[in-house]
C-alpha cells in the first residue's frame, strides 16, 4: 500500500518543482511575434532564436530551484545545465506546442518550424517526437518532473560525481513512478513509455549537433548565450 502512495514530503518535493515549472516561462510577447504576420525562413530562424535563447534562461532558473541542485559541485552543475539544455529544451517546446497553444496557434507555429531554414533531416525526428509527447498527454507535474529527471542525468559528460546526481535523481523519478500510477491508472506501462522518451530526446541532440554545424557552414548567428551553452565557437 505505501509503497503507491505518495507521502507529505514527496508532496512538498514535487509542490516546488512545479510551482517553478510553471513559474518560468518564455514571455508571451516572444511567442506573439512567432504568431504574426508572414517571415521570411531567414526571420523565422531569428525568432527561434530568440526564442531558444529565452528558454535557456528559463531552463537555468528551473533548474537553480531543483532540490539539491545549488549543493552539487559548481562545475557539476556546469556540465549537467550544458549537458541537458538542448534536450529540456526540446522537451518543453514539445511539451508546450502539444498542450498549452489556443487553437489555430500550433499550426501556425508549427509551419513557422517548417519554414525556418531547419533541414528536413532534423524536422521529421523533431515532429515525430513532438507528437510522441503530445500523445502522452503529461500532467503538468509529470511535465515538470520528467524536465528535472532529464537535468539531473549523471552520465553527461564532463561530471566528476556521477553518484551525487543519482543521489538527486533517484528521489524524482520514484515520485514520477507514483504519479505515473496515480494519474494513468489503466496503462501500467506509461511510467516505461516516458522514460522512453528520453531516449528519444538523445537522438534529437545528435540532430541538433549536426545542424548546428550546418547552420554554422551558412553562417547563421546564434546569441552569445546560445554559444555558451551549445558550446558554439
Ligand atoms: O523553436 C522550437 N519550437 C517552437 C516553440 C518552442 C517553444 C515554445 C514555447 N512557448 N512558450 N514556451 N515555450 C513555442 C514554440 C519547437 C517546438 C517543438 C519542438 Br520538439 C522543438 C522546437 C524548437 C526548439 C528550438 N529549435 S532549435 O533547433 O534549437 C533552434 C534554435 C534557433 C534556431 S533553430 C527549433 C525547434
Amino acid at each position: 500500500k505505501e509503497k503507491a502512495e505518495i507521502t507529505k514530503e514527496q508532496q512538498a518535493f514535487m509542490k516546488v518543482i512545479v510551482d517553478s515549472y510553471n513559474r518560468h516561462q518564455i514571455p508571451q510577447d516572444v511567442t506573439k511575434k512567432l504568431l504574426q504576420e508572414q517571415y521570411s525562413a531567414e526571420e523565422n530562424f531569428i525568432l527561434l532564436t530568440e526564442m531558444a535563447t529565452s528558454q535557456v534562461q528559463v531552463l537555468v532558473e528551473f533548474t537553480k530551484n531543483i532540490p539539491g541542485f545549488l549543493s552539487l559541485d559548481h562545475e557539476d552543475q556546469i556540465a549537467l545545465l550544458k549537458g541537458s539544455a538542448v534536450e529540456a529544451m526540446f522537451l518543453r517546446s514539445a511539451q508546450v506546442l502539444s498542450t498549452k497553444m489556443p487553437n489555430g496557434h500550433t499550426e501556425v507555429l508549427e509551419e513557422r518550424i517548417r519554414n525556418s531554414g531547419i533541414s528536413e533531416e532534423f524536422m521529421t525526428p523533431m515532429f515525430n517526437f513532438y507528437k510522441s509527447i503530445g500523445k502522452l498527454h503529461m500532467v503538468q507535474e509529470e511535465q515538470a518532473l520528467l524536465t528535472a529527471v532529464t537535468i539531473l542525468t549523471p552520465d553527461r559528460p564532463f561530471v566528476k560525481d556521477h553518484p551525487a546526481v543519482e543521489r538527486l535523481q533517484e528521489p524524482m523519478l520514484e515520485v514520477l513512478r507514483k504519479l505515473c500510477a496515480l494519474h494513468h491508472p489503466r496503462e501500467p506501462q506509461y511510467f516505461a513509455r516516458l522514460l522512453g522518451r528520453l531516449t528519444e530526446l538523445r537522438t534529437l541532440n545528435h540532430y541538433h549537433t549536426e545542424m548546428l554545424t550546418s547552420w554554422r557552414m551558412n553562417d547563421q548567428k546564434f546569441t552569445p548565450l546560445l554559444c555558451e551553452i551549445w558550446d558554439v565557437q
